[in-house]
């Protein structure tokens, strides 16, 4: 069940808010509101939405000044706008698009017709949110993919340079699995291996599917330490798996990992070459063991 849709309102007259929220009594959407630019900027700052209504005649802060700004704002420039303003010169209109607006509803406007439009951008919305699930995560398992999962890390790496740590992770003798199981009860193990990942990821922590039966990670973690006791942690998490689900004869699978620090000005490649590197040395020193550089 998707959560529910939330609408910020923008209007300096309370009465206008009013009549916009009823119009949209029926879409099940949560209506949140503002009666200003700057009111709406800072709202939006902390409380994410998923549409904003917008007036354009208002002090201070215009309606197109304020969809200008969400614009060039990452966090903000995917909200749709629809503008809904007393303004029906054409010339406005066309600033409305111009701005960034996706659609322009003159008031007074009707309510059913209101609600129409905003339950259009809404099946957009739902549409792109599902492309953007698609192009995003692992098919397999859910997890991010390996095209979100780099342009993520670089992000988080740019971020907090030092205090990441880098993990490759990999199933061991998956091959056997296969051939004595067969392909499906190896994609149900790693289904379940990465679910299991998953449930253990500390507050922030990246993880993806980089292909095949290898998967990567970045934690944030006081020190090399931290980052050991929590590979550890995770290896004996995968290798206590009850596969019985999947194949019912006490089939166990256990996973070797390569750590890496991310020091200096170490690109995301690097740092995962060298947890690759790791790992290798994992798989050489007898597999279900984690190697950290150092
Ligand atoms: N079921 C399934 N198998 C996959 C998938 N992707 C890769 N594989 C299989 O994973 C196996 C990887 O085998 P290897 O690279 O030889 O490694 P391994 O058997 O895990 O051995 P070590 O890594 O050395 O411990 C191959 O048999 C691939 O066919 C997938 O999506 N589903």
């Amino acid at each position: 069940m998707p959560e529910q849709r939330r609408i910020l309102i923008v209007d300096d007259d309370a009465r206008n808010i009013k009549v916009a929220a009823n119009a949209l009594n029926d879409t099940g959407v949560v209506i949140g509101f503002a009666k200003s630019g700057e009111e709406a900027l800072n709202r939006l700052r902390e409380t994410p939405f998923d549409l904003i209504l917008l007036d354009v005649m208002m002090p201070r802060l215009d309606g197109f000044q304020v969809c200008s700004r969400l614009k060039e704002d990452p966090r903000t420039a995917g909200i749709p706008v629809i503008f809904l303003t007393a303004r029906t010169d054409e010339e406005s209109i066309e600033r409305a698009y111009e701005v960034g607006g996706i659609d322009y509803v003159s008031k007074p406007f009707r309510t059913r017709e209101l609600a129409a439009r905003v339950r259009v951008q809404l099946r957009q919305l739902d549409l792109i949110e599902r492309l953007e699930f698609l192009a995003t995560r692992d098919s397999l398992t859910g997890v991010f993919n390996r095209r979100r999962f780099f342009e993520l890390g670089s992000v988080m790496l740019a971020e907090f340079r030092g205090e990441l740590v880098a993990m490759m992770i990999d199933v061991d003798h998956f091959k056997r699995i296969n051939d004595a199981y067969g392909h499906q009860v190896g994609d149900a193990v790693l289904r379940q291996i990465a679910s299991t990942i998953e449930t253990t990821l500390p507050q922030g922590a990246l993880f993806g599917r980089l292909g095949g039966e290898e998967f990567a990670l970045l934690v944030r973690v006081r020190d090399a330490e931290e980052a050991m006791v929590y590979a550890d942690r995770l290896r004996e998490c995968v290798a206590s798996i009850d596969l019985a689900q999947v194949e019912g004869s006490g089939l166990r699978c256990t996973i070797s990992i390569g750590l890496s620090v991310a020091e200096g000005d170490v690109s995301l490649d690097a740092v995962l070459n060298e947890a690759d590197r790791m790992l290798y040395r994992a798989k050489d020193e007898g597999r279900n063991r984690a190697v950290l550089r150092g």
